[in-house]
Formats: C-alpha cells, sequence, structure tokens
C-alpha cells in the first residue's frame, strides 16, 4: 500500500494552527498524515503578549498547550526547532530529525526587524515570545527594585519604546497602566519615571487609522504619562540608552524595540525570494517556485486589490490557514483550488485597561466600546482554535 501523502506544518502560531485544527476537521485518516513542528508545546497569542511583557496579565493567559487544541488521533505534534527547510528536496531539517514532505505550510512568524540600527539586536528587549515577555516583566520590576538601592539612577526609571505601531502602541498604554503600581510597591514617586514612545513617522499609532482617531488615541496615552518623540529616529541603542537622530541622548535602564517586523530568516536561508524576509505568494498562498508549498502569517506577503501588501496580522494570519487547510484538503480530493481572499475587517489597538482606538467594518471606534470590541475579536479567535470550553476557560 503506498503511503499516505505528507502534509508538514511549521510553527504552531495563528496561521500554522489554524491550519493544523482545520485539517484534523476536514481530513479523514486515509486521506493523508499531518504533522505539525513547533518550538514549544505550546501555542501563544502573540497579539496578547504587551500585556505579560508589562505586567499588566499573567502570561499564561497568552499560552494554550498545544494538546489541548490538537488531536494526536489525526495530527502528529512534533516539539522541536526547525533549522532548515529545504524546498527542493522536500525536506525539513529539525534539530533532532529529518521530515520529508509532500505539502508543506511554513507558518513560522516573524523576527524584529532592526534596520541596520548599531545596538537595537544586541542592547534592546523585544515583544516575540513568551520568555522575551517574562524577561521584559522580570527586568522593569528589577529596575525599580535597583533604583531603591541607587536613587540616584533616575536612568532606571526611564523607559524607551522604539516605534509606536500596533505593538509600540498596545505596549506604552499597558505600561503605563503598570507603573502606578510598581510605584506604589517600591514606594517611588510616580514623578520620577518616564515613559519615551520614538516614532521615525509623524504620527504614532497603527498606519492608516484615520488622523482624529490618531490624535484622540495620542491624547489618551499622553494623559497617562507617554512623551511622544514623533519624527525621530533612534540612531544607535547603547547599553546606557538610545541616541537620537537629532543627536540627542536618552539615559535609559530599559529599551524596547517594536519598530518592525521581517519574515523568519529560514525562508531566505532556503532560497525562497523574499521582500522583508516575506515571501509573495500566489493566490493560493503558495511559493510561486514551490506549488507544493504553501506560506502563512507574518512568513507571507499577500497584496491588497489596491496592490499594495496587507501588513502582517493575526487576522490575516488565521484566514490565511483556514483557506490552506481548505485547498489541501481539495488537492488530497482532486477538487479545484479557491484563491485566497482577506475580507480586511479593520484594526483596533487598545490603549491600555478599559480604552482602545480603531476601525471596525468601516466604521471608527474609540474608548470602552472600542476595548470590548477588541475583546470580542479575542474572544472569537479562542472560539475558533478551541471552541466554547477554551473559551469559557480563559475568560473566567
Ligand atoms: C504585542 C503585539 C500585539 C499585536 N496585536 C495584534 C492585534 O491586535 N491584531 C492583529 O491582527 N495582529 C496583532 N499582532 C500581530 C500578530 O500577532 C502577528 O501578525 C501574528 O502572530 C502572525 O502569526 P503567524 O502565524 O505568522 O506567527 P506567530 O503567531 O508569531 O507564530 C509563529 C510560531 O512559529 C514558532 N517558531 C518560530 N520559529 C520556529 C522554529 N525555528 N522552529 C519551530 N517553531 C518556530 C513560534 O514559536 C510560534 O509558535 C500583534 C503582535 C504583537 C507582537
Amino acid at each position: 500500500m503506498n503511503p499516505l501523502p505528507h502534509v508538514v506544518i511549521l510553527g504552531a502560531g495563528y496561521g500554522g494552527l489554524v491550519t493544523a485544527i482545520r485539517l484534523q476537521k476536514m481530513l479523514n485518516d486515509q486521506e493523508a498524515d499531518v504533522t505539525l513542528v513547533n518550538k514549544h508545546d505550546y501555542h501563544y497569542l502573540t497579539a496578547h503578549l504587551h500585556k505579560p511583557a508589562a505586567g499588566t496579565d499573567r502570561d499564561d493567559n497568552a499560552c494554550i498547550s498545544i494538546s489541548e487544541l490538537i488531536d494526536d488521533a489525526k495530527v502528529h505534534f512534533v516539539k522541536s526547532t526547525v533549522l532548515e527547510i529545504q524546498p527542493e528536496q522536500k525536506k525539513v531539517v529539525l534539530e533532532d530529525r529529518v521530515l520529508s514532505y509532500d505539502y508543506l505550510v511554513i507558518g513560522l512568524g516573524s523576527e524584529p526587524e532592526t534596520f541596520g540600527i548599531p545596538g537595537v539586536r544586541e542592547y534592546a528587549f523585544k515583544i516575540r515570545s513568551i520568555n522575551s515577555v517574562r524577561l521584559i516583566r522580570t527586568h522593569i520590576e528589577y529596575m525599580f527594585a535597583k533604583y531603591k538601592l541607587e536613587p540616584h539612577r533616575t536612568d532606571y526609571l526611564t523607559f524607551v519604546i522604539g516605534g509606536s505601531g500596533l505593538t509600540g502602541t498596545e505596549f506604552v498604554g499597558e505600561l503605563a497602566d503598570r507603573l502606578p503600581d510598581l510605584c506604589k510597591k517600591y514606594r517611588v514617586d510616580s514623578s520620577l519615571v518616564n515613559i519615551y514612545n520614538v516614532e521615525m513617522a509623524p504620527q504614532a499609532l497603527p498606519m492608516g487609522l484615520p488622523s482624529d482617531l490618531v490624535d484622540y488615541g495620542m491624547d489618551v496615552l499622553r494623559r497617562k504619562g507617554i512623551t511622544y518623540q514623533l519624527s525621530t529616529a533612534i540612531k544607535e541603542c547603547t547599553p546606557e540608552g538610545v541616541v537620537l537622530g537629532s543627536g540627542e541622548f536618552i539615559k535609559a535602564a530599559t529599551v524596547i524595540w517594536t519598530g518592525g517586523v521581517r519574515g523568519n530568516h529560514l525562508l531566505e536561508e532556503a532560497g525562497f525570494e523574499t521582500v522583508k524576509g516575506r515571501v509573495k505568494v500566489d493566490e493560493y498562498l503558495r511559493d510561486p517556485r514551490h506549488p507544493d508549498v504553501f506560506i502563512v502569517g507574518d512568513c507571507s506577503m499577500v497584496q491588497s486589490p489596491e496592490g499594495t501588501p496587507y501588513p502582517p496580522s493575526a487576522q490575516l494570519a488565521v484566514r490565511q490557514g483556514a483557506n490552506v487547510a481548505r485547498n489541501l484538503a481539495a488537492i488530497l480530493r482532486n477538487q479545484p483550488l479557491k484563491p485566497f481572499q482577506f475580507d480586511y475587517k479593520g484594526t483596533v489597538a487598545s490603549l491600555g485597561k478599559h480604552e482602545a482606538v480603531g476601525v471596525v467594518n468601516g466604521k471608527k471606534v474609540k474608548g470602552r466600546v472600542a476595548a470590548w470590541i477588541k475583546r470580542i475579536i479575542d474572544a472569537r479567535y479562542l472560539l475558533i482554535i478551541g471552541g466554547v470550553r477554551l473559551f469559557l476557560k480563559k475568560i473566567t
């Protein structure tokens, strides 16, 4: 008997996990062997990481054990790190074995884009995984404890966040909410604490928001104590702080870089043609040169009908995962493929507790209403991946 076609999915983030979950629902065990590979045995909600990073939420709230989501009778889970992708040999090298595939789905997410700014790679924290946000949260609290022993070092209480797109904005909102608790706990005068959000563009908040919503969001965050440095580049990051384009030096013991992302380096290394580490996929989300390789989420680049690429987002990754699963099932059943169409619903950026701003289905939303919509969006994702049981577990 011929072996069943082997589908290998790399990465259990939003894109890879949704592909796996949909395949386990759609396929019967005579149609394919499906393997999901991920560095950790849990799925993390990347879009939530700003909260545990600031310490306003527990990190386990942003984690879900993969065994809770995957039926091991249908999808074989391998906890391992991908070291190399070999599309010509149809192989993937993991740290402990080599896998051969008939169809590959790459959903390995993104890496910080540092634009070659000296010191950012070495000295700035990045919000990118559960382990990285645990480090940030611990470091922030450590700075308060250290300041109590060296009260002349106000740079321990100075926080610089590079970039004020979605990640930077959501993080400064949470950090501003967290600091009053830390000031109280360590008996630190809150006027000594400074949060600088440095942004090269002339305005903060995610690109594409209408200017009245940008003004609203920036007003909210300024009232919470954020100091914006707009139209300002970070020229260098050092162990002592950051040098700005103007030459000004901000002495700060904590620098967090959120200034951009690029696709996982493994794609470039595998010889895929990339722009910012992302592969311009065809209408079925495949690499144009390798029709057996599908690419989802932050590793892929999808053009909007206007001809500009959609910004990487969890929303896009989830829709791509569903489309890839559907098309893999279609290939295995000799049915026609369905082109990917993205019905972009909009973006909502949280500004800390009870405050958010954004556009949903073309309508502007702000304040508490926007914060509730954001919670509904998050809840919807939990329902997609884990049904009512996961939803109830996470919200209660
Ligand atoms: C703080 C923050 C807030 C955000 N807020 C929003 C939001 O409100 N709305 C929105 O739509 N988007 C938001 N985003 C963007 C969104 O999180 C990403 O676009 C989304 O996570 C991309 O999904 P993905 O499947 O491509 O990758 P990810 O979800 O990042 O998953 C990649 C997976 O691959 C695994 N992996 C990586 N390398 C390896 C390897 N070598 N071997 C094995 N496994 C590996 C990782 O462990 C991870 O499980 C936010 C991002 C951040 C950082």
